[in-house]
């Protein structure tokens, strides 16, 4: 579904993402992790279309997409979510999932502003699959509520919605469970399985390494804007280079010369 090769990004001296190259096959959830500063964001940032690559190739179900802008991207079925939560918090719940269709909707803006039969129907076409979507996530019955109202990890969870709604193939997640709990941890991996359920490929940011762990077909890590593996999760966690990355080369020989005995 996804081939991405040799994908670089530099700002100024900086090489945030050096020669990645990355496959993702439909279907499967792929976990994103590094320490900080890795250049996962930037690696999101680039398929997403916010940043151009400096060199490097983006496939997408056979089309090059690197270089076009966020809403072509969009409109080929990729989907994200961002690490800091972006709702428009004094707006309903319904309202800011709503938002998430506006690249798909086909009425132009006259027809809406006119009141056009075209653009009710399409208004309650919209406001339907957004009440289906938070059904999806948990959130059926909180529609009329105002986003900044709800809890942290609800309003994550709205985001999700937002972007599920317009039906991508593709949906990036970037640290779905930051600041969760664990009971949310455990819910959002089950709605992330969900989703994937549904039809939708995953790949997503994590620093909770357990929880991608368990939930991942497979783990690409990042160093210093390197791929350093990219692996099924067992043998990514056990991969000396890894085990480095997160917690320093001495340290790191030994846990990997204590795991091998
Ligand atoms: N717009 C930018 N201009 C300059 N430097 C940037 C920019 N965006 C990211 N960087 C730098 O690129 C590197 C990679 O950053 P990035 O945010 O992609 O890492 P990350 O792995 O997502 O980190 P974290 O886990 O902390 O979110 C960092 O050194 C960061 O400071």
């Amino acid at each position: 579904m996804l081939d991405m090769q040799g994908i670089t990004k530099r700002f100024g001296g900086l090489t945030a993402v050096d020669n990645v190259s990355l496959k993702v096959r439909q279907g499967e959830i792929v976990g994103l992790i590094g320490p900080n500063g890795a250049g996962k964001t930037t690696f999101f940032n680039i398929l997403t279309g916010i940043y151009k690559p400096d060199a490097g190739t983006i496939a997408f179900e056979g089309r090059e997409i690197q270089g076009l802008r966020p809403f072509r991207i969009a409109r080929c079925g990729i989907a994200r979510t961002f690490q800091n939560i972006r709702l428009l918090k004094e707006e309903t719940v319904l309202d800011n999932v709503k938002v998430g269709m506006f690249h798909k909707t086909g009425t132009g803006l006259w027809a809406s502003i006119l009141g056009l039969r075209s653009a009710r129907d399409e208004e309650r076409r919209v406001t339907e699959e957004s009440l289906r979507m938070l059904e999806t996530v948990g959130l059926a019955g909180c529609e009329h509520e105002q986003a900044g109202n709800l809890s942290y990890g609800s309003q994550r969870r709205v985001e999700i919605a937002r972007a599920l709604v317009s039906r991508p193939k593709l949906l990036l997640l970037d640290e779905p469970t930051a600041g969760m709990n664990a009971e949310e941890v455990r819910e959002m991996t089950a709605l992330i399985r969900r989703i994937r359920e549904q039809g939708t490929t995953v790949i997503l940011i994590e620093h909770n390494v357990s929880m991608v762990v368990g939930l991942c077909d497979r783990i690409a890590v990042l160093d210093h804007g390197v791929k350093i593996a990219d692996d099924v999760p067992e043998a990514v966690v056990s991969h000396p280079a890894v085990i480095e990355a997160y917690i320093g080369k001495e340290e790191g020989e030994e846990v990997a010369s204590g795991a091998a005995h």
